[in-house]
């Protein structure tokens, strides 16, 4: 039950790293070629002339782009003839001249990015170029070559600049600290809100919680937690989950756990990829039914470990054995799936980075990477927190970091 021709598909898979930025594939220009422009492709490794209907259709000009919206206006395939009829090379670009009389101009630097392979532009637009991964004793073996990712609530609420430095700590290492948030639910949902707008689910929008089985779920009661990801009965998991400890009396425990679910996932690629392939192919069923009138079940099944289709990079790690349903796979192959778990399983215990949460400090990470978790406690403990979905928040984290190396300004259409 490994790939769809039986075999391993490991090799394919690569954990997020730091890359190499493809700007410095620009030294090979876009070329005037028998009245077309030639782009240097970096899936063949040589130039290759574009389509003219893949022109046309690219024009940026103000009446095929919308300058406003960034939408495209043109409707492409109702041009019946696309010739070119001249073009000029300035400094810069492409002044191209069609035979219907309309204009285009192609800056050489958007010319060259679209001879990229798709997947390094696809790699480059999710911002996979600066990911940090660490484990158990990152934190804890030197304070001050490896601090804590944290930022001041004032610095965040302050400006947009702010906001880029958070986002970018969160996708670099998958979670941040905020330091100095007053203790209320009302300031650390504005403080989320600078992120994007809260996802709602069947737990609500914005939580303020207790163990009181206010919900029908473990997160609501006082029993330990392991290390899980949220939400992974539905097809597009929370993307980020904050959680800030507003109150904790009367009682102990209740400490939190996260794990770098990546770096988990790099372990078990390099010691076990044949357990590795399994956990990255078998489907997992999963479901939400604790709760009146709710019945949550993803809409496609997903393996454990998620990868792009595209360019084989892990994008989400989904592990939540208390809501995990039938695991996909005939029963004389199921023992497999539960060595794998098993391998897995003792890896993730291995990273684990314990810490208090504490009022005043909320903690922000990705349910796509990191996983979490918490000890049983006694008394009265009091979180509030939110889930924002994944594609807000990269949104969020690109705009705010625009022209860093991390980040290039390419739209859907470039
Ligand atoms: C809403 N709040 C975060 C408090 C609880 C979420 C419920 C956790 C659930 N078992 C899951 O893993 O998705
Ligand atoms: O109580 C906690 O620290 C976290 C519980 C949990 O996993 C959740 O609410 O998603
Ligand atoms: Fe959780």
């Amino acid at each position: 039950m490994l790939g769809a021709a039986g075999k391993s598909p490991v090799r394919q898979h690569v954990i997020p790293q730091a890359r190499e930025s493809t700007q410095n594939q620009s030294l090979r220009r876009p070329q005037l070629q028998n009245n077309n422009v030639s782009v240097f492709s970096d899936s063949s490794n040589q130039y290759v002339p574009v389509p003219k209907r893949w022109l046309r259709d690219h024009c940026q000009c103000e009446s095929c782009i919308h300058p406003v919206t960034k939408q495209r206006l043109i409707e492409t395939f109702d041009i019946e003839d696309v010739d070119i009829r001249s073009i000029t090379q300035s400094n810069s670009g492409f002044n191209v001249l069609w035979s219907d009389g309309h204009k285009s101009y192609f800056t050489e630097d958007w010319l060259t990015r679209s001879g990229l392979k798709a997947q390094s532009r696809v790699a480059e637009r999710q911002g996979l170029t600066d990911v940090r991964l660490w484990n158990g004793k990152t934190f804890q073996a030197d304070e001050h070559t490896n601090p804590l990712p944290t930022i001041h609530y004032s610095e965040v609420m302050a400006s947009d600049e702010g906001v880029g430095a958070w986002t970018a700590l969160i996708r670099k290492y998958g979670f941040a600290y905020v330091d100095g948030c007053p203790p209320t639910p009302e300031a650390t949902q504005e403080l989320l809100e600078r992120i994007a707008f809260i996802r709602h689910t069947h737990y609500g929008g914005f939580w303020d919680f207790t163990s009181d089985l206010s919900y029908g779920d473990t997160a609501y009661t006082d029993l330990a937690i392991g290390a899980h990801t949220d939400t992974t009965y539905f097809t597009d998991p929370g993307g980020l989950q904050m959680f800030h400890m507003l109150s904790h009396e009367n009682g102990s425990g209740g400490m939190s756990l996260l794990v770098d679910g990546f770096a988990a996932a790099q372990e078990l690629l390099t010691n076990y990829p044949d357990d590795y392939a399994i956990l990255a192919t078998v489907p997992v069923h999963s479901h939400a039914s604790g709760n009146e009138g709710i019945s949550v079940q993803p809409q496609c099944t997903f393996p454990v470990l998620v990868h792009d289709p595209q360019n084989g990079h892990l994008v989400q790690v989904r592990w939540n054995t208390t809501d995990r349903a039938a695991i996909d796979t005939p029963m004389e192959y199921m023992q497999r799936w539960y060595d794998a778990g098993e391998k897995w399983a003792a890896i993730l215990r291995k990273h684990e980075y314990w810490e208090q949460l504490q009022p005043g400090k909320p903690l922000i990470f990705d349910n796509w990477r990191v996983l979490h978790g918490r000890s049983s406690f006694t008394g009265k403990r009091r979180l509030c927190g939110g889930y924002i979905s994944m594609d807000d928040f990269i949104s969020r984290f690109k705009t705010t970091n625009w022209g860093k190396d991390s980040v290039l300004k390419a739209v859907a259409q470039g």
